[in-house]
């Protein structure tokens, strides 16, 4: 099972007692010459061509072994028809709450099949095998795969390859990003690859109008008053705020004026600066991977104002999960509107996870965490997702009711690991700023989920989070689909933001 949350990222560390950063390195200890300033490449062109042509290869036998491998299939009858299944897990059924003991809410006419939870199970063989699935998965919410006699099996121990990939020059640049934070080729799988490769093409228009700019400007040594200018525009444009647009070109220039760098060099430093600002949040914190605990239960409240992609993150994070080997189970707290009630439940049938929701009309938010908190015990749940409000309009009963569903946790679940994640669309530039201040007054935030990175997003905003709010990005999302969230990675951010 390859667990996304814990998935190897960064540049290859020195001992952490080692890693310096351009602002706390003291300005002897910083590198002198120019090569120095570069991050040394643990591989020359070469080799990480070759790397990149190893890791091909073991995709490509992978998928070879999985097209092949004798399926766990089993024989098994769905509305008369006879299917045969390849793992098929129990279906799960949205499950109501209500003042009253919980109770189902049919999914049809029928009634609702006992509700169990379980891993989402893969498509059906008979789907996967024709273009049927491409098109149900274009044109319908999926439903979870019909209920089988046999227990789902276990999930295959490499990870499973999606993508038909093409050696072409994005995937030699995703190859590269992962090698030089320290991967094995052997351990790479094409939704890595894939993922990576829409991160690039989503800070694309970013990344070209930056690199080629800066480069003509910070080739001359010292930045002279015009070019400090030209930078400020150019990061500014890009939503990075005045803060920390104020902090960077500080700390370049600072160091332009021991040394004049070439281009590529003050650009490598450029990076380190980012990179710093990204990783700062998570500095006094112990475990900058941000994963689900095992053996507990973990209580997660995202929040945001509608339209962010709030909902769409919930189904996408709940499917990562469950990927990961974790289960899962979602609590649908935003009742102001009964259309995100509804939504919640779509996401959770896609991605197979129970909801619980009340199809009362104004629910009390707490009431449904509690239930949500109740359920998730009796069934030994991992990870709860809260989806709860997200009006800004009024600030004071926002506070007033993350702080009750607060209290209700702390009764409820005392020992459960709670956090706090700010949905924020990155296209807001600046406007998803303010958005985050006022969210971050009113509640003990975890961090962000940047979404839309495919979409008009400059990408700037993640730097004016960290370096004004002092939140770091936990999840970015670049795209509709329930893949298109992973957990953020500094060193992959900026080398999709920077290396052209
Ligand atoms: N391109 C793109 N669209 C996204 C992404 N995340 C969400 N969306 C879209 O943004 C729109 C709003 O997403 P929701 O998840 O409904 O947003 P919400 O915050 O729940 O807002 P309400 O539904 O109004 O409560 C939908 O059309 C989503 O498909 C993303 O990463 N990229």
């Amino acid at each position: 099972m390859f667990n996304w949350f814990r998935r190897q990222t960064g540049t290859p560390s020195q001992p952490e007692e080692q890693k310096q950063t351009p602002e706390q390195a003291p300005p002897e200890a910083q590198p002198t010459d120019t090569e120095s300033t570069k991050e040394e490449p643990s591989l020359t062109q070469d080799e990480y061509l070759n790397w990149a042509k190893t890791a091909f290869a073991n995709i490509q036998k992978r998928k070879a072994q999985q097209a092949q491998a004798p399926s766990e299939s089993t024989e098994t009858v769905v509305e008369g028809e006879t299917v045969t299944v390849e793992s098929a897990a129990e279906t799960t059924a949205p499950i109501a709450t209500s003042s009253t003991p919980t109770v189902e809410i049919p999914e049809t006419e029928a009634a609702a099949p006992k509700p169990e939870t379980s891993a989402p199970s893969p498509a059906p063989a008979w789907m996967r095998k024709s273009d049927r699935l491409e098109i149900l998965k274009e044109t319908a919410i999926e439903t979870p795969a019909p209920k089988a006699k046999q227990k789902p099996v276990a999930p295959p121990v490499a990870p499973t390859e999606t993508a038909d990939l093409p050696f072409d020059e994005e995937f030699v640049w995703s190859a590269r990003v992962l090698a030089a934070q320290g991967r094995k080729p052997e351990d790479i799988s094409s939704e890595e690859i894939s993922w990576l490769k829409r991160l690039r093409q989503g800070l694309g228009k970013t990344r070209r109008s930056l690199v080629n700019q800066l480069k003509a400007i910070v080739g001359q040594g010292p930045l002279n008053r015009d070019a400090v200018m030209e930078i400020e525009a150019l990061l500014l444009q890009a939503d990075v705020g005045l803060e920390a647009t104020d902090y960077i070109i500080s700390t370049l220039q600072n160091r332009l004026r021991e040394e004049a760098l070439p281009p590529e060099g003050a650009i490598e430093y450029l990076k380190t600066i980012l990179r710093d600002i990204l990783d700062r949040p998570l500095k006094n914190l112990g475990d900058p991977a941000f994963a689900p605990e095992k053996d507990i239960l973990n209580i997660w409240l995202l929040t945001g104002v509608n339209g962010v992609g709030k909902t769409t993150t919930i189904g996408k994070l709940a499917h990562l999960a469950q990927k990961s080997g974790y289960s899962c189970l979602i609590a649908a707290a935003d009742t102001f509107r009964a259309a995100a009630v509804e939504q919640v439940k779509v996401w959770g049938e896609r991605s197979g996870t129970p909801v619980i929701a009340n199809p009362g009309k104004n629910t009390d938010p707490a009431a449904v965490v509690y239930d949500g908190i109740a359920a998730a015990q009796s069934r030994n749940i991992d990870l709860l997702l809260v989806d709860t409000a997200g009006r800004l309009q009024n600030k004071k009963n926002l506070m007033e009711e993350l702080a009750k569903i607060r209290r209700i946790i702390d009764k409820k679940a005392a020992d459960a690991k709670v956090e706090s994640l700010l949905v924020l669309d990155a296209t807001l530039g600046q406007n998803g700023l303010r958005q985050a201040q006022v969210f971050a007054e009113v509640a003990k935030l975890s961090g962000v989920v940047l979404t839309k990175l495919d979409g008009t997003a400059k990408g700037g905003v993640a730097f004016a989070v960290a370096q004004q709010l002092n939140l770091p990005i936990r999840f970015i999302g670049a795209g509709e689909g329930i893949e298109d969230l992973r957990p953020f990675s500094s060193y992959e951010f900026v080398e999709a933001l920077l290396n052209g």
